[in-house]
This record gives structure tokens, C-alpha cells and sequence, in this order.
């Protein structure tokens, strides 16, 4: 639709100062480092040879092997919108993740060096369209170089806010032509539908995601960042657990970790402590009385082992409490609290059986998300920030970037939000975790 021109992202470049190469290298070289736009990625990369194969998904019962293919992600050779034309505005919505700032710091300096002079922040998620008193906020090398020493978000973040038509009404009025979008599956519906509205107002507006949650549920993807730095930081809490009953006569330790809807958060923090004797997550139903129940389980391991830690995703067990109906700004609904119910519940249970029981529960919610990005984030951050803006520069819209089989690439946003990536409890990942935990089943 637009014609495109010449990339002005230099992958070779030489101080300004310099007067043989005042304009960059040449661009005769016949190495460019240019992704190109045929470029793709094996979606799937396991040929199952039947769906009893843990973790299969097949299309039939012949698990017939599709090649299914994303575009791969990176600065492209023609680029379709003009630097000095852009007005590229960040926003970030939902809750914190840690890696945030990384993600900003990184998109702020790639538009830079695309030649982008017009950057700006929206202040406190999608709320920061809407409301008078926050004004956007002007960002470059210089506002962000230290951004990613701390946790949190430099703009802010928020959960509800303005329709989507209110939100692309305040872009045409600030004349902001590039939106990038940091958030979870709320905030990607929303910016799909602000990608969908720009198109039917035939807009030229590039509109790309990068997703964050701590709670890797989003479709497709190896994983998201601040999932890892979350992963860690849940260490503490767990050791502490660990430390409090292990010390303990009869210790029971508890510890509940965030995930909504997925148990990644639990299944991967129990894995890398090897101090967990349960581990219970949304996906896998469980039972906490009766033969088979997750207290009968803990009184056998009092008895033979004298302690024992369970950590608790906190979307766990929730049909063994009452439902509330109550639901936050964005309409996520309200989690009854299944930490406290377990803690409950294991201490009137050992009471009941006379046995003693010394039961410790750690909550440590906002600790593991509001922190800075590890090593490890801090890197993928740093490769999704730059990919966004050669997203946008390529001329797509709708679409997020992701790491899928260890490359970086283009997805559709509809295709990785269409509901929260679960834990597949025939996979192999959550059998290690039970192999390590050695609990047996609740049900
Ligand atoms: N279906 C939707 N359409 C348009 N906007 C949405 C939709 N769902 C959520 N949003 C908006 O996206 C923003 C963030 O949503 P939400 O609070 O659910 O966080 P999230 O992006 O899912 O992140 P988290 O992982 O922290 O929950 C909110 O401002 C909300 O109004
Ligand atoms: O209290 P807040 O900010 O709504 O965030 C809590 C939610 O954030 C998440 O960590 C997702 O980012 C969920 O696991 C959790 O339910
Ligand atoms: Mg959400």
C-alpha cells in the first residue's frame, strides 16, 4: 500500500565526526546483515510420531507432521514509513514485570537510531490517553540510558482506562503514527483493537506489542520476559519455607506464587528448588481431604521425613472456594485465596488428628514481579525492544514479538492471545516437576 524506502538502520556505523563516512558505510557492500522478508521460523519443531508422545499436539490421529512457519524478526533492508515522519509513543498496562524499563530503554534507543527524533511515553498504562492531568512524557537516550537499573515501569502502569475509540481518537490528535504496546493478553487485546480501529479509519499507524507477564501465559512463545527474574526471585521465599519447616518439629512450609491462569511461575520455581514435596498448580485438579488428598499426603511425609514444603500457584484449587464475582478494573476476575485456605486447612486437619503440625505460610506476591530484570531477561528484553521497532519499520501492524525455538520472530497478535497458554500436564516439563517432587496424585 505504502511504497517503501531504503532501511536507514545502520548495523555498521562510524562516528558522525568521521568525514569519509559522514553518511554511514556504503551501501554497495555486499553484506548487509538485512533480515529479509521470506525469512521464517519453524513454529513446531517436534515431529510427534503419535499423540500419546508427551506433550503431542496433533491435527489427526496420525499426528500428520504440518509445517507451520512466523516471520522472522529484524531490521529489514526497506523500511515503509520515513524517520523524521514518526511520532512513536510507549505505553505499558496491567500489572509490573520486571524488565520493563530494559523493554523501554531498548525500543527508545533503536527509533533513535533509525533517525526517530519525535518519542514520547504515555503515563500509567492506556489510562494515560484518556486522562487530562497526565501528560505525555518526551523520552531519548539520554531519559532512559539508566531506566533498566530498577524495577518497575519509568511510565507506569494501570489496569482499565478509555475505549478503544477514545484511545485512537487521542492518537490522531497527538499525531502518533507508532505504538508500542508492553502488556499481557489484556493489554494485546486492546492493542489489536487499536490496530483494527486505525484500519478502519485507514490510518497509517504501525501498532506492535511486546508481551510481558511473569506468568509466561501467552501462546507460542518459549517464554516472556520477567518470567525467569520471577522464577528466581520466588527462590527466596521458598527457601525460607523450606528453612522454617526443615528447622521446625513437624514443619509444614507454604509458600503461594502468582499465576492467574497457569502454574509456570510454581512448576518452574518448585523445579529449580528441589525443596518442594508438592506442587500445585490451575491445571491439574487436586483434592485437599479424603484418602488421596493433599493432607493425607503431608501427614505421610511429617511421618516419614519429618517436614514438608508446598508451594501453591495462586489461580490453584480455586472450586474449593467461594466464588465472589468480584472483578478488577480490566474485568480480571478476583482470585478467592487459596494460600490462606491451604494454611487454614492444614493446621484444623493435624489439630483434628491430634498429630502436631507447625505450619508456616509465605506469601511473597509483589516481590517476585516488582524487581529488576536478571541477566538472562535483561537480554531477551533488550532483543524484543529493538525487534519491535524493526517491526513497525517493516511495515507491520497487529503483531508481537516473540522468542519461539530460540529465534525472534513476527507473530500475529490474535494467534498468541486466544486464551492463556496453560501448563499441559501431559508435557514433559510438568512430569519432571513431579519427578522431583515425588508427590503422587490428588484426585
Ligand atoms: N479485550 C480487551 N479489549 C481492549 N482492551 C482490553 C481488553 N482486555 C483488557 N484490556 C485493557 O488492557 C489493559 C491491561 O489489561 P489487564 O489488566 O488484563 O492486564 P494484562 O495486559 O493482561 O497484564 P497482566 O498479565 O498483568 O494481567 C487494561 O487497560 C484493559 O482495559
Ligand atoms: O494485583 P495486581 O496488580 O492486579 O496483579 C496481580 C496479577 O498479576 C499477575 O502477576 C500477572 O501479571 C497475576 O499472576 C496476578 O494475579
Ligand atoms: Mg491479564
Amino acid at each position: 500500500m505504502y511504497s517503501p524506502t531504503p532501511g536507514r538502520f545502520l548495523l555498521r556505523m562510524r562516528t558522525p565526526v568521521s568525514e569519509e563516512f559522514a553518511g554511514g558505510y556504503p551501501s554497495d557492500e555486499e553484506w548487509h546483515g538485512y533480515i529479509s522478508n521470506s525469512d521464517r521460523v519453524l513454529l513446531k519443531t517436534i515431529n510427534f510420531a503419535s499423540p500419546n508422545s508427551a506433550g503431542a499436539v496433533c491435527i489427526d490421529p496420525a499426528c500428520t507432521w504440518v509445517e507451520q512457519w512466523v516471520h522472522r524478526a529484524g531490521p529489514r533492508e526497506k523500511i515503509y514509513f520515513k524517520p523524521e515522519e514518526v511520532k512513536a509513543a510507549i505505553v505499558t498496562c496491567g500489572g509490573l514485570c520486571p524488565g520493563l524499563n530494559d523493554v523501554i530503554r531498548q525500543v527508545v534507543i533503536t527509533l533513535e537510531i533509525y533517525g526517530v527524533k519525535s518519542i514520547v511515553g504515555i503515563p500509567f498504562g492506556y489510562r494515560g490517553f484518556s486522562d487530562s492531568d497526565l501528560s505525555e512524557m518526551p523520552l531519548s537516550r539520554k531519559v532512559v540510558q539508566n531506566i533498566h537499573l530498577s524495577g518497575g515501569s519509568l511510565l507506569g502502569v494501570s489496569r482499565g482506562g478509555p475505549s478503544v475509540s477514545d484511545i485512537v481518537d487521542r492518537m490522531q490528535e497527538k499525531g502518533i503514527n507508532m505504538l508500542f504496546v508492553l502488556g499481557g493478553n489484556g493489554t494485546h487485546a486492546g492493542a489489536n483493537a487499536i490496530h483494527e480501529e486505525c484500519r478502519n479509519r485507514k490510518l497509517k499507524v504501525a501498532v506492535v506489542g511486546v508481551p510481558k507477564t511473569i506468568d509466561n501465559d501467552i501462546l507460542l512463545m518459549d517464554k516472556t520476559f520477567g518470567f525467569d527474574t520471577a522464577v528466581e526471585e520466588a527462590q527466596r521465599a521458598i527457601n525460607s519455607a523450606y528453612i522454617e519447616a526443615h528447622s521446625a518439629y513437624h514443619g509444614v512450609g507454604i509458600v503461594k506464587l502468582m499465576g492467574r491462569d497457569s502454574g509456570f511461575i510454581a512448576m518452574h520455581a518448585s523445579l529449580a528448588s528441589g525443596q518442594i514435596d508438592i506442587c500445585l498448580i490451575p491445571e491439574v485438579p487436586f483434592e485437599l481431604h479424603g484418602p488421596h488428598g493433599v493432607l493425607t499426603h503431608l501427614k505421610y511425609l511429617i511421618e516419614t521425613k519429618g517436614s514438608a514444603v508446598v508451594c501453591v500457584a495462586e489461580g490453584a484449587g480455586q472450586n474449593l472456594l467461594q466464588k465472589t464475582n468480584a472483578k478488577d478494573a480490566s474485568g480480571n476476575i478476583v482470585l478467592g485465596d487459596i494460600g490462606v485456605h491451604i494454611q487454614q486447612e492444614t493446621k484444623k486437619y493435624f489439630r483434628e488428628i491430634g498429630v502436631h503440625a507447625d505450619v508456616k505460610y509465605i506469601d511473597p506476591t509483589y516481590m517476585i514481579r516488582a524487581c529488576r530484570a536478571n541477566a538472562s531477561d535483561g537480554i531477551l528484553c533488550a532483543v524484543l525492544g529493538q525487534n519491535a521497532v524493526h517491526g513497525a519499520f517493516a511495515g507491520y501492524s497487529g503483531i508481537t514479538v516473540g522468542i519461539c525455538n530460540n529465534h525472534y520472530v513476527y507473530f500475529p497478535i490474535p494467534e498468541v492471545i486466544a486464551y492463556p497458554r496453560p501448563v499441559d500436564p501431559n508435557s514433559r516439563m510438568w512430569h519432571r516437576c513431579l519427578t522431583s517432587t515425588g508427590q503422587p496424585d490428588f484426585i
